[in-house]
């Protein structure tokens, strides 16, 4: 907690604006209200089986009424026999209804949940580049499994309870003043005894909830992050320090897990003496009235087990209302993802892009910051024109924005002046996905899914026949080590890509960005160094994935270099120098300092 929070936390005036913003705290539980009206039928029959629980609940205690004065006291065995088997009968009827209720308010848990859990990942997954630049995956992979999850279990069981218990209140209710009036309105003065506690002390759980829960996804986050980082860790024998870290964030989750059910065991306890304390004096009451003569013994019976059923729900009630307020910071956290529009989206009337594909690209004086308008410019006034079947390479010292430029082209950011076209089309006015077909983009570290070597390489064309595949690997160089593989090309190749070499996972990439068969290639290349061998393999598939296709490239090769039609030479996001190879270096500028320092050298030599 901030010092911040801390000194908010004890400050009077903070406690009362929070007490007076009360009812907004279940306000995000409105959101999850479309996605239950998804269902009216299994709504409607849940509402159905707990109307009939509820009524045939209320009926048992007026029934023993009956039994009471017209059985025992009457002392009638046959009166208590014939109510006997009314009470079983009736039963029956709440047993089932109980189990339909249960049945279908669990199913809408289960159904709203997936939905929600689909909604919100097919969210994130349209969600720009930069939204991912500021928010750490493991949360928000930890808000779309344990908020999900709370958000199920409150409308399996919360909401349930909730109903049935207000059900329970009010028909024991009026039940009660049917019995009678005059005790009714003691236990009417009674009730703020009881509620007036519970509701100051409920608030106390409220901002507790949401701190369990954030400590409980930063816990998550750190082991994704670590756990997929396991070698590194490994490498730099950081074992016990993350585990000691693990641990010191495990201790905070525990103990304001521990205090919020502290707070929460305290508040069902004050219910319950509360509740108990006023049944006490209600007997004492009612025993009078009885010897008074106002009211009969199986009144009395039948008045006491209504007041005891609504004394019980509303125990629920308050349990139930610790519980939604967690389950209102879940769904708050959910729908702050929801809420969160995509920046980059389609135009309102895409252009379409000449067919057949031109393969050409522009930047027309480019400027681009990360952080928006009036951040420091990454790329300033970048222009450069890359023809039909050209290879155009960007060098560069590091940071001087080569991925930039890639991502750019790719719209993953937009730009905050200038133009950049493909095929002589501003990127703005193209749909996302028209533009995005047009580049075969292979990664400096290229991306291994957990699935088999084919999944891998039909990633982009989900459709491709094992025929495609199989020319893909071949061209790529793939198909030689996939020979060798226990399962072939339905080897599972582990997360990540762990079971492959770094070769044979940068021709996979190749062979994935062949099947795709994009007119312009994208080619991050890696900058580290290969054997000799494999270097060659993943060079002659490059050469084959370039063929007849637009490059740029982010190059770290001299051999790519040399053949590349231009050299653009990027230093602090502007582009200082541009020719080939064997020009840039007769300048001797800062090209030639570059190269020696850059590119593997003694390739040339
Ligand atoms: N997602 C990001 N958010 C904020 N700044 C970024 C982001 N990505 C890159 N930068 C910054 O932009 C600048 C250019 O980065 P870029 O990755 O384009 O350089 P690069 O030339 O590709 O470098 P390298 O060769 O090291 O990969 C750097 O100063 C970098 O710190």
């Amino acid at each position: 907690m901030t010092d911040q929070a801390v000194s908010a936390a004890s400050d009077p005036d903070k406690i009362v604006s929070e007490v007076k913003s009360a009812p907004r705290q279940l306000q995000p539980l409105r959101r999850l209200l479309p996605f239950l009206l998804r269902y009216p039928v299994r709504l409607a029959l849940t509402i159905l089986f707990l109307l009939i629980s509820a009524i045939s609940s209320l009926a048992i205690p007026a029934i023993l009424g009956g039994a009471i004065d017209e059985g025992f006291v009457a002392q009638n065995i046959d009166m208590v026999g014939q109510y006997g088997w009314l009470i079983i009968g009736i039963a029956a009827i709440m047993a089932v209804a109980s189990g339909a209720r249960f049945y279908f308010i669990s199913v809408i848990g289960e159904r709203v949940v997936a939905d929600l859990r689909q909604a919100v990942f097919s969210h994130l997954l349209r969600l720009e580049t930069r939204y991912f630049d500021t928010h750490r995956v493991g949360e928000l992979t930890s808000r779309l499994n344990g908020d999900t999850v709370s958000i199920r279990n409150a409308v399996g069981s919360s909401f349930s309870l909730a109903l049935r218990s207000m059900v329970t209140i009010i028909g024991a209710l009026a039940m009660m003043i049917l019995t009678s009036p005059v005790l009714t309105l003691a236990v009417v003065v009674a009730l703020p005894a009881i509620l007036i506690p519970v509701m100051v002390y409920a608030r106390r759980l409220r901002g507790m909830s949401r701190r369990t829960q954030d400590a409980l996804a930063d816990l998550s986050a750190m082991a994704t992050e670590m756990l997929g980082a396991n070698r590194t860790v490994k490498s730099f024998t950081q074992e016990e320090v993350q585990a000691v870290h693990y641990n010191v964030s495990s201790e905070t989750s525990y103990r304001a897990e521990v205090k919020r059910l502290g707070a929460r065991a305290f508040l069902v306890g004050l219910v319950i003496f509360l509740g108990t304390a006023s049944l006490v004096g209600l007997v004492w009451w009612g025993a009078r009235s009885v010897f008074e003569g106002s009211v009969t013994a199986g009144q009395l019976a039948q008045f006491l087990v209504y007041a005891l059923m609504a004394s019980g729900a509303l125990t629920n009630v308050s349990e139930v209302l610790g519980n939604l307020q967690s389950v209102a910071g879940a769904t708050e956290r959910l729908t702050e993802i929801l809420d969160t529009d995509a920046e980059i989206v389609d135009p309102a009337v895409p252009v379409a892009l000449p067919e057949p594909p031109l393969g050409t690209v522009t930047f027309d004086k480019v400027s681009f910051s990360y952080g928006g308008q009036g951040g420091d410019n990454v790329l300033s006034n970048v222009s450069f024109s890359v023809g039909k079947g050209e290879t155009v390479a960007l060098v560069g010292p590091s940071g001087s924005g080569k991925s930039t430029t890639l991502s750019l082209l790719q719209r993953f950011y937009d730009v905050n002046a200038g133009t950049i076209s493909v095929d002589g089309v501003d990127i703005r006015k193209v749909r996302l996905s028209d533009l995005r077909q047009r580049f075969a983009y292979v990664e400096q570290e290229p991306i291994i899914f957990a699935g088999t070597i084919a999944e891998n390489i039909r990633f982009g064309k989900p459709d491709a026949g094992m025929d495609e595949v199989i020319a893909a690997a071949k061209a790529a160089l793939v198909d030689d080590f996939v020979a060798d593989l226990p399962k072939g090309y339905d080897t599972v190749v582990g997360e990540r890509g762990v079971m492959l070499s770094g070769g044979q996972k940068q021709r996979l990439a190749i062979a994935r960005a062949i099947l795709k068969n994009a007119p312009i290639l994208l080619l991050d290349e890696a900058t580290s160094a290969l054997d000799a061998q494999s270097e060659r393999l993943v060079q002659l598939a490059l050469e084959h994935l370039m063929e007849g296709r637009t490059t740029l490239v982010i190059a770290h090769r001299l051999a790519t270099i040399r053949d590349a039609n231009t050299i653009l030479v990027l230093d602090g996001g502007e582009i200082i120098d541009k020719g080939t190879h064997d020009q840039l270096v007769a300048k001797g500028g800062r090209y030639a300092e570059l190269a020696k320092l850059q590119f593997r050298l003694a390739e040339a030599v």
